[in-house]
This record gives C-alpha cells, structure tokens and sequence, in this order.
C-alpha cells in the first residue's frame, strides 16, 4: 500500500532523509531531478522546443536542475525565472549558479503576455509544488494563464502550480497534460475535480527514507498490486466448495434481469463455492440457462422482489442490482435488514431504497458494504462543495453504519469506520458502461463469502474489478468494452495477482 502524505508530512520526510541518509538537500534535488529527466527524456524527442518555467523556491530550483540535465541531452531549453513575492531558497540559488550563462534565462516580474510562451512545443512547469500555501495572484497567475493559454503539451514537475497538494484550491491553476510527481500521489490527485489540473500522473521514485515513511502515520493510501496480492489467500490442495462460502444474490426485476445476470456470474468467476439467487418468477429460465452453476431461488412475484426467504445459510447477501424500488421491495429489503445480521454487499436500488428510507439504515449489520457511484452517494449524504468534502462526508457515513462505503468512479474510494480511505489504482474508462457495477457488487459478495473481512474484501475487490478490465483493454481496446468482459476476464486478473 502507498502512503500518501500531507504537505507537512513530506517536508518532514525531505528532512528526516536527508539527515538520516545523509544527504546533501541540494543532491535530493538533483535525484528528483534526474528522476524527472528519466521520464521524460524517453517519451519526448529531442528536437522539441521548451521552455522551463521556475518559481523561486524548491519546486524552481528542480525546474533549473531540469534545464541544465536536459540541455546536456541536446533538448533546445528555454528557462523563465518569475520572480513575485516568494524568497529564493537556497537549493534554488545553487542550481541557477549552475546554469548561469550555459542557458537563455528570462525573468519575468511583472508584465506578462498572454501569447508569452506560444514558440513552445513543450512547457515545463516549476512554479510551485507542495510549498503551495494560498490562491496564487499577481504575477504568479498571469503566468499559469500565459501557461495555461499556450499550445504545448505542459508537464507539471511534482504538482501542477497553483494546486494545493490536499486541500482545495482555487485560483489560477495549470492544466497540465502530465504531473510527474516525488515518491507518491498526492491526496488531490485522486479527486475527479483535479483531473482538468494534473491530466495524466505518475508517481517517480526519488528514494526518500524507507524508514521515515515506515514512521509517518496517514489514514490515505493508495492500492498498489503488491499489497493485494498480499492479503490475497492462495486455494489449498483440500478446499473444497464449503471452503468458499455459500453466497446469496437479491438482484433483478422484469427488464433488468441482465443486472442479476452479470451480478451472478462475477460473484461465481470471483471464486464463491455456492450462490444462490433470488429472482423474480420472470427471472427464472434466464438464470438458469445463462448462469447454470447458480442455484434459483424463486419469489412469489412474477417480476419484482417481495420477501426474503430463509436466510440463515449465507454467509453473505448481495442486494441491489436491477432490484426496482417498488413498494413490497422496499418492504422485503427491510426485512432481509431486520433478519440477516452477516456483512451484506448494498448497491444500486437497494442503496436509493435506503436514501428514501433513511429509517432502515441503523438496520444495516456492521461490516457491510456499500457500493454508492457519485449519484447515489449525493442521494444518500446529500451535496458536497468540493470533493475533499465528499471524502470527509464519506468517512463519516462509514463510522455511522460502522460498514465500508465505496465510492465508485475513476480511483474507486474505499471509507472504514476507523477512517481509512484506500484509493484504487486499477480500471480504466472503458468500464463507463452500463453493468460494471453491478460485475463489482457480484465481487465484492463473493469475496465475503469467502472469509476476507470486509476491508480486505473492498482493496481486493475494487483492485481484481479494475484489474479485469485493463487486462481487456490491453487485449481489445476501451471503445468497445462492455460489462460482460470483465466478468470473462476475471480469471485472468486473478491469475496475474496470485502468479497461478
Ligand atoms: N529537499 C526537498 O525539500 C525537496 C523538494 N523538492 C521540491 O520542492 C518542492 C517544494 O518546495 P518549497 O517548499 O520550496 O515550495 P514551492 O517551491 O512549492 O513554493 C515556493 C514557496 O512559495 C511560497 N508560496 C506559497 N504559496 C504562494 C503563493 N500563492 N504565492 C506566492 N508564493 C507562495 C512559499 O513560501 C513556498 O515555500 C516540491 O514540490 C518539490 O518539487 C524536490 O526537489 C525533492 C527534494
Ligand atoms: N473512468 C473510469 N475509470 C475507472 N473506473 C471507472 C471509470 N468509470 C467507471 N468506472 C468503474 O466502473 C464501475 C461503474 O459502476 P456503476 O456506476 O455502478 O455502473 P452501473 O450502475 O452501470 O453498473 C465502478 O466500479 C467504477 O469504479
Ligand atoms: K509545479
């Protein structure tokens, strides 16, 4: 798991690496730096104009150490030094030492044209990074929107300038097309509200202290393949269909039966030993033919859901998918509430049932999991300002019901009661088509019933999902995606984590 740290935090990290290493803070620079280069120099050719645009602290004095390792790969390089209110810091002063009449420097103070940097294939941005502390004005801003106005491609050195690392920001921002940033994303970086900033990122290693990262406590991670496959348990040789839970899946309605469909078919490719589904009588040739390992469980109802059955077998109940919102379904799902006291997986209908219903949410057992996309997260917390604030009104929802809220979308967030939020580093848009949804709820039911917590179930869960899909964007593309795909895909994701 990655750790993502406040500003504050890296700060101290800086510090702690270079005093425990040791090394100089100048020679830190310079490996960010050469880091930087090392990602840059195999992606752009050299015969690319560009231009470096530096502040005056730390995140300038990369953009200057930049300048000079990418003049000695033979790149044209063009460095503009703004000069406003902010002190020279001392690592910035050395590296503009080191590059005095080897490079054109131009300092800008005051006047600044929109078309400045228009003779530029490439913009480099050095402004500012985490030492951001407030809305940049004054000169600062009309750079970013001279930067933000041109026609290069911009690539934003650790952060893009003018975005606050993790909080929100406002004020003059760059729109970069890529973020290369120092040793781990910052929070901001996983918000859908900051993509128009950062564009693309990632992450280059710049080697600070294992151990002072050890040291620093974060309730924000990011999912990375190594942690899952570490929580991942590997089949033993006498398992056996006991081993792996016995699973039951409400889901499905006249006309949605395809929810329940996809739903069933995830839960039995994410390695349940039994499923058992509850349908509506419209449902049940459907389910039978498409999905002939799932048992039937057949309502009274020709074509919704309206009382649950025995449930004390399960392990695990999945509701929610193509389940309609009809008034003797919500009546039904307050009873599944009142009887199974086991972790349920809650998504779709069954989560808008409760935004209306608000009683039945103290019902919902402990651990359960929640599964709300943007929409139906606002529906049941009502509105956020910014996205920071959808995260802490996440966080609170968890520790209320005391169960794991996962908000879906590009890096999926996944909130505990204790306030952890694991953010997903897998899928890909492709998967913004109707039903995938429903594959991870299948997921998410399956491996609950198969004996992860609940925690475990949501990093593994929304990680294999992700997964599962970019393994069928590698083999066909995006465009053409569709929800089936990444149940048939399941096997393989797995088969990548556990390297069997
Ligand atoms: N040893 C280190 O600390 C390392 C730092 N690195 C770089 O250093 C950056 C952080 O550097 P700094 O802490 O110097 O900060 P920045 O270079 O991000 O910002 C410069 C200074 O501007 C001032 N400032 C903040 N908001 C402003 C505003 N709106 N208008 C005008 N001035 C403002 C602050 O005093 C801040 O310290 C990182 O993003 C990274 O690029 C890397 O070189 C890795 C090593
Ligand atoms: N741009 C994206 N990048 C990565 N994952 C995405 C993206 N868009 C959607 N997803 C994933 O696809 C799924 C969509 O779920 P949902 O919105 O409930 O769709 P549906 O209701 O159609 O099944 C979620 O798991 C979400 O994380
Ligand atoms: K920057």
């Amino acid at each position: 798991m990655l750790k993502i740290l406040d500003t504050k935090q890296i700060k101290t990290l800086d510090q702690f690496t270079i005093e425990k290493e040791p090394i100089a803070s100048i020679d830190l620079m310079e490996r960010a730096c050469r880091a930087f280069v090392n990602w840059f120099t195999p992606r752009i050719d050299a015969t690319k104009k560009i231009g470096i645009v530096c502040g005056t602290g730390n995140n300038g004095g990369d953009g200057l150490g930049i300048a000079r390792l990418l003049k000695d790969w033979g790149y044209p390089v063009t460095v503009y030094i703004v000069k406003g209110t902010g002190s020279e810091t001392e690592d910035f002063k050395v590296n503009h030492e080191r590059i005095q009449g080897e490079l054109k420097i131009i300092e800008i103070s005051n006047e600044v044209e929109l078309a400045l940097f228009e003779e530029f294939d490439i913009l480099i941005d050095a402004l500012f990074g985490s030492g951001l502390s407030r809305p940049v004005e004054g000169v600062y801003a009309k750079v970013i929107a001279a930067v933000n106005n041109a026609e290069a491609l911009t690539i934003s050195v650790d952060v893009p300038s003018g975005l606050m690392a993790d909080k929100p920001s406002t004020g003059e921002i760059v729109k970069a097309d890529f973020t290369i940033t120092f040793q781990f994303p910052k929070l901001a970086f996983l918000l859908p509200e900051n993509y128009k900033y950062t564009g693309e990122w990632s992450v280059v290693d710049i080697g600070l202290s294992k151990q002072g990262l050890r040291e620093s406590a974060t309730n924000n991670f990011y999912i990375t393949q190594k942690a899952v496959r570490r929580i991942l348990k590997p089949r033993s040789k006498f398992s056996h269909k006991g081993t792996f839970g016995h699973a039951l899946l409400i889901a499905g309605s006249y006309g949605k039966m395809g929810a329940c469909v996809l739903s069933s078919r995830a839960t039995l490719r994410a390695g349940v030993g039994l499923l058992t589904v509850h349908i509506p009588k419209c449902g049940y040739q459907i389910i039978q033919t498409a999905v002939p390992e799932a048992m039937a469980l057949v309502d009274d109802s020709e074509e919704i859901f309206t009382r649950p059955g025995d449930l004390s077998k399960y392990n695990v109940i999945g509701i929610g998918p193509g389940l309609g919102k009809e008034e003797p379904t919500i009546k039904a799902f307050a009873k599944v509430l009142e009887q199974f006291r086991k972790p349920l997986v809650i998504d779709a209908d069954a989560l808008n049932i409760l935004s209306s219903q608000r009683e039945l949410l103290h019902l919902i057992p402990e651990n359960s999991i929640l599964t709300p996309h943007p929409k139906e997260f606002e529906r049941l917390v009502g509105e956020w300002k910014n996205d920071f604030e959808r995260l802490e009104k996440q966080k609170q929802l968890a520790a209320s019901l005391k169960s794991i809220i996962i908000v879906k979308g590009a890096n999926s967030s996944v909130a505990t009661p204790e306030g952890q939020i694991y953010f997903n580093s897998s899928g890909n848009p492709g998967m913004a088509t109707g039903g995938t949804g429903d594959v991870l709820t299948g997921v998410l039911t399956s491996l609950v019933a198969q004996s992860y917590n609940s925690v475990e179930a949501a990093i593994i869960g929304v990680y294999l999902h992700g997964l599962s899909a970019d393994l069928v964007a590698q083999e066909r593309g995006m465009s053409g995606l569709i929800a089936s795909d990444v149940v048939d895909f399941l096997p393989l994701a797995y088969k990548k984590l556990l390297r069997a």
